[in-house]
């Protein structure tokens, strides 16, 4: 008897509802209003809205760092809501990366130790070959040795998108990653964040403020007062992304 074998694709987040409020009361605040919404694999996302509609907070519920009020959060298929803060912990440390808009590298270590933690956090002596494959992938290979002060803004970012995929994460989570970069640091970033994407088929969610950043995704995600308020595609180009984030503005 021939069987069939079945072929199920995990998608590597996913947001069924989600809420999430702060405070009580007259001050109660909804920064997430029933948000539902699914990361494919292999592509890259970027989340925009005006200044408070949420986008931060929905970055943090996806990647575990916040829980919701309600809702749940499946990473790989896991549902968050029913793991302890020890198997949350070990979850986010192994399945999602995370990327901040100041690099957030340890000034003391070099590029290839900075990138090397995560591992060495989960009790792993890292192979030399592991961390200068992490480093090539993102076009560092020459700059093992170099601490953060050594090196330019795009070169620190690069190092802490190394550190983020040094587990191989289902999903690499990016919070204005280009923030603190010039406009041609900040395509170089985009740059290989998409070849991360195509080559291979890394999942990227990235929350910007800038369209032209935004057109290197697939698809765009627009957020106003904490609800889904549309997506169109990067393809749609720059001009287009600003232009419905402009009108969602005004609002
Ligand atoms: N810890 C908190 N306590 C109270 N309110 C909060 C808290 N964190 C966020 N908020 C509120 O939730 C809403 C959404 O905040 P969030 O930071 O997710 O927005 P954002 O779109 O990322 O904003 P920005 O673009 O300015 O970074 C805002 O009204 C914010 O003031």
């Amino acid at each position: 008897m021939t069987t069939t074998p079945t072929v199920r694709a995990t998608v590597p987040v996913e947001l069924r509802s989600v809420t999430r409020c702060h405070g009580t009361g007259e001050h109660a605040v909804t920064a997430l209003d029933a948000v539902t919404l699914r990361f494919a694999a292999g592509t890259m996302t970027a989340v925009m809205g005006p200044s408070g509609s949420g986008k931060s907070t929905l970055l943090h519920c996806a990647a575990g760092i916040e829980r919701p009020t309600s809702g749940e959060v499946l990473i790989d298929g896991t549902e968050l809501g029913g793991l302890d803060e020890n198997a949350l912990t070990l979850l986010r440390r192994d399945r999602v990366g995370f990327v901040f808009q100041s690099f957030n590298l340890v000034t003391a270590l070099t590029a290839a130790q900075n990138a090397e933690l995560p591992l060495r956090l989960a009790g792993r002596r890292p192979a030399a070959d592991e961390v200068a494959a992490a480093l090539a992938r993102v076009g560092l290979a020459d700059r093992a040795g170099h601490r953060p002060g050594e090196l330019s803004g795009g070169q620190r970012q690069r190092v802490a998108i190394a550190r983020a995929l040094i587990t191989r994460p289902a999903v690499l989570f990016a919070d204005e990653p280009t923030g603190a970069l010039d406009t041609r640091t900040s395509r170089t970033v985009l740059r290989m964040l998409r070849e991360l994407v195509d080559t291979q088929g890394q999942t990227v969610v990235m929350v910007t403020h800038d369209p032209a950043a935004a057109a290197y995704a697939d698809q765009v995600v627009l957020l106003a007062d904490g609800r889904l308020a549309g997506e169109l595609p990067g393809a749609a180009g720059a001009e287009a992304i600003a232009a419905r984030t402009a009108a969602l503005e005004v609002r």
